[in-house]
């Protein structure tokens, strides 16, 4: 049986964990270092990625993550999971965050604004949709949800999200991000992947289409460890069968 590793010191590994489940794959809660070396992959889930670096920093996790990210192991990063891949993090607290880094993004903490500006959208997903079949929409959830303002070369968006100018320039002022005065929308990335690094903004274990765990999952069999044929789908979760996904599972 696969089994993916989801780190779990804050945040939503829970949801994760039984994301994974709904795809018949095991995740295995990951809290020092030693016990990445039981697994070939990894989630980083959301949460709140101060608290998370605070812990990860506590636990001595980092040199192990850096490693684990460079020898080229599949890593998912969910919103704050995603702040942790990135190179380059803006918005932070005062002082700052260590990142493990490895995808070539920066990405904007908190760029859709507070907790009570959460709000989930229907996002266009044709990549997974191509690889995993389903609606080409995505019921995205955003909770106090980063987005990508900058990749670099190597790296595929693989959905994006409007915002008006405004919006833009109001989170963006200081970092001088260009925004025409007249211009009423502008896209910020909020899912990509580079080589076996995955970012999503928005929360997938959240939602009952678990088309993103399966796209991780296949990441693994490009790797060599375990193969896309050694997960099992369980029947009633098929995305194919359902005519209109999706609402946040804890509705
Ligand atoms: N849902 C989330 O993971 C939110 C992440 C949060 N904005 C942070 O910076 O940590």
């Amino acid at each position: 049986m696969t089994i993916v590793g989801v780190l779990a010191l804050q945040g939503s590994f829970n949801e994760h964990i039984a994301a994974l489940r709904r795809v018949g794959v095991k995740g295995v809660e990951i809290r020092k270092p030693e016990q990445l070396q039981n697994v070939g992959s990894l989630i980083i889930p959301g949460g709140e990625s101060t608290t998370m670096a605070k812990l990860a920093e506590y636990h001595n996790l980092f040199p192990t993550l850096r490693e684990f990210v460079k020898m080229g192991k599949p890593v998912w990063g969910t919103c704050a999971g995603l702040i942790f891949l990135a190179n380059k993090a803006t918005g932070q607290k005062t002082g700052g965050q260590e990142l493990i880094g490895g995808l070539d993004c920066t990405v904007h903490r908190n760029f859709f604004g507070s907790q009570i500006q959460s709000f989930a959208a229907d996002i266009a997903v044709p990549e997974l949709s191509s690889k995993e079949g389903g609606p080409e929409i995505f019921r995205g959830v955003f909770i106090r949800a980063p987005a990508i303002l900058e990749v670099g070369p190597e790296v595929q968006v693989l959905a994006d999200y409007p915002v008006s100018s405004n919006k833009v320039s109001d989170s963006n002022s200081a970092d001088g991000v260009q925004v025409g005065n007249t211009v009423s929308e502008k896209r910020v990335i909020v899912a990509v992947r580079q080589g076996n690094l995955l970012a999503t903004a928005f929360h997938p274990e959240l939602t009952a289409d678990t088309r993103w765990h399966s796209y991780f999952l296949k990441m693994l069999g490009d790797v060599g460890e375990g193969s896309s044929s050694s997960v099992v789908s369980i029947g009633t979760d098929s995305h194919l069968n359902q005519p209109r996904i999706d609402f946040p599972i804890y509705q």
